[in-house]
């Protein structure tokens, strides 16, 4: 069994493979990261490995400690990825698109792949039908949008996430709320339909933490897997166990 931890801006998610097999999914903050993985391996006690990937600042000394028990993987730029990269800047492209990408171009074999992760930050990340990564963009996630527009005005207020009632916002919740939703959902469809334009042949995949509330106000067909990026860190691992 593996274990893989998913170290994001916001929460850290992990979950135990058999296989292919996704077991069960965990969601924690960084304090409580030791406790979550231990209570997580006397649970499954067949884990023999702890694979991480980390764009928060959680480092690798965080889980040498269980080097002991388990073979632990800490994915970095250097190991075996399945597609070429032509990012000008290959050293500081998120080890999570990197993870992202190797997982679309495993799983959608011989297409041209857009996969977007509405998390902390929406990224974009553009595999082309030849294997190559030839990147995509980054804006602000949804909650990254309310706390934004409250942190740096004087009057607007800090919002939950909630569906806007109209498209014409008729008060400063009901705009705020137009505002922050409608826009992401406009970009995500206004940037998939700018890529479609490029190739027929594109797959499409959504996935993040807001991944089910926005996957059903998109225009465009998509395929929606919150844990697409967790499957992916489980492939990437199998891939560098099979070409190291
Ligand atoms: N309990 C929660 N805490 C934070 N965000 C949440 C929560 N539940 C849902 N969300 C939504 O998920 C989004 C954050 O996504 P996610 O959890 O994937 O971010 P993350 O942990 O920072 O990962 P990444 O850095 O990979 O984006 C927010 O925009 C928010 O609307
Ligand atoms: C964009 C984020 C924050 C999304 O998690 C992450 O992928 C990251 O820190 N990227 C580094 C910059 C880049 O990907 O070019
Ligand atoms: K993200």
């Amino acid at each position: 069994m593996i274990l893989t931890v998913d170290v994001g801006n916001t929460r850290i998610k992990a979950a135990v493979f058999e296989g292919n097999m996704l077991l069960e999914n965990f969601v924690f903050t960084k304090n409580e990261l030791k406790k979550n993985i231990e209570n997580i391996l006397k649970k499954y006690k067949n884990t023999t490995h702890l694979v991480v990937a980390s764009v928060g600042n959680v480092e690798k000394e965080s889980f040498l400690g269980f080097n002991d028990e388990l073979i632990v993987h800490f994915v970095t730029h250097n190991d075996p990825f399945p597609f070429f990269n032509e990012y000008e800047t290959p050293q500081t492209l998120g080890i999570d698109r990197m993870v992202l990408a190797a997982g679309a171009t495993l799983q959608f074999p011989n297409q041209n792949r857009l996969v977007i992760d509405a998390g902390t930050c929406v990224t974009y990340d553009f595999i082309d039908q030849d294997d190559t990564y030839r990147g995509g963009a980054i804006s602000p996630g949804l909650r990254l949008r309310y706390e934004s527009l409250h942190k740096y005005t004087s009057k607007l207020p800090l919002l939950e996430l909630e569906s806007p009632k109209h498209f014409v916002g008729a008060s400063t919740s009901q705009s705020i709320h137009s505002g922050v939703v409608n826009a992401l959902v406009y970009e995500i469809d206004g940037f998939i339909d700018e890529y479609r334009g490029l190739s027929s042949n594109f797959i499409i995949i959504l996935t993040g933490g807001d991944t089910e509330f926005l996957a059903k106000r998109l225009k465009n067909t998509i395929f929606a897997n919150s844990n697409f990026l967790i499957e992916s860190l489980n492939q990437t691992f199998q891939y560098k166990i099979n070409n190291d």
